[in-house]
């Protein structure tokens, strides 16, 4: 049977990524039912998911009103399946978000991490950057995949882990304790078995804008090591940046081939 893969289709970038899934399963030449997903019965018939950038008050929002935050909430914490967050994606697969909108905003988690949203401020402080993804490489043998071109819009990053079951996989041949990454703060609350795999981290930016100033991030963010801008725990994966943006749908093709190996229809 071939596999469904779901696009949240409530609000913002959901067309790119459908066309950006489309051109990473000819890539791999498979057949894959790409499906634009606004009520529990079209999330119901997914293999897996994806939540695009946008903005994440108002995809909360829109989630509610079309009755679709708790099966949402099962299909990723209940049911385990592959799903994939994309910037306000990302936001709303965090258990935690700061610089959230007075009153805060519902979440669907499955991350054991606080996301810092408009962690580089403004739309005019958005960027492309090149960015290492020692994940895409294929094999440790083969060579260093060309970097990534990442684009930030408004971007929130990882600035708390609330786990200490962490692996920084962000450099190749990386030994974890030369790392620059926050320690873990506070223990998971919701008990995972798998952990956080830190994915890519951004060097060398870092917000010197009003939203740090306010926000709490002072504590516990990275300084002068990076920001988490790409992680994955168990089926729940997460990018700052928008993949769906740019011609290059290597993280599309790599998300894909991790689905098809976790569903067992390669
Ligand atoms: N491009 C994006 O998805 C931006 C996310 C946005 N800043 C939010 O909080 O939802």
């Amino acid at each position: 049977m071939a596999l469904s893969v779901g696009v949240l289709a409530l609000q913002g970038g959901f067309s790119e990524h459908l066309h950006s899934l489309r051109r990473a399963a000819a890539d791999l030449n498979r057949h894959v039912n790409c499906i634009e997903v606004r009520t529990p019965e079209q999330l119901s018939a997914c293999d897996a998911l994806v939540i695009p950038g946008g903005e994440s008050t108002t995809l909360s929002l829109v989630a509610v009103q079309s009755n679709l935050l708790e099966p949402l909430r099962e299909f990723v914490k209940v049911k385990r399946k592959p799903t994939w967050g994309t910037c306000a994606g990302l936001i709303f697969l965090s258990e935690e978000a700061s610089s959230t909108k007075r009153g805060g905003q519902e979440l669907v988690g499955g991350l054991d991490v606080r996301v810092h949203r408009n962690h580089f401020g403004r739309q005019r402080e958005s960027f492309v950057t090149d960015l290492e993804l020692a994940f895409l490489e294929a094999t440790p043998s083969s060579s260093k995949p060309p970097p990534f071109p990442a684009v930030f819009i408004r971007a929130p990053v990882v600035d708390k882990l609330l786990t200490d079951e962490v692996e920084d996989r962000s450099a190749q041949n990386h030994v974890a304790t030369e790392t620059g990454l926050p320690s873990p703060v506070v223990k998971s609350r919701a008990a995972k078995n798998a952990k956080v795999e830190v994915l890519a981290v951004l060097p060398g930016r870092h917000a010197s804008n009003e939203a740090a100033a306010i926000g709490d991030i002072s504590a516990v963010a990275p300084k002068g090591d990076g920001d988490i801008v790409a992680l994955r725990q168990g089926n729940v994966f997460g990018t700052s940046f928008h993949p769906e943006l740019t011609d290059d749908v290597r993280i599309h093709t790599w998300w894909l081939q991790q689905v098809l190996q976790a569903t067992s229809l390669n």
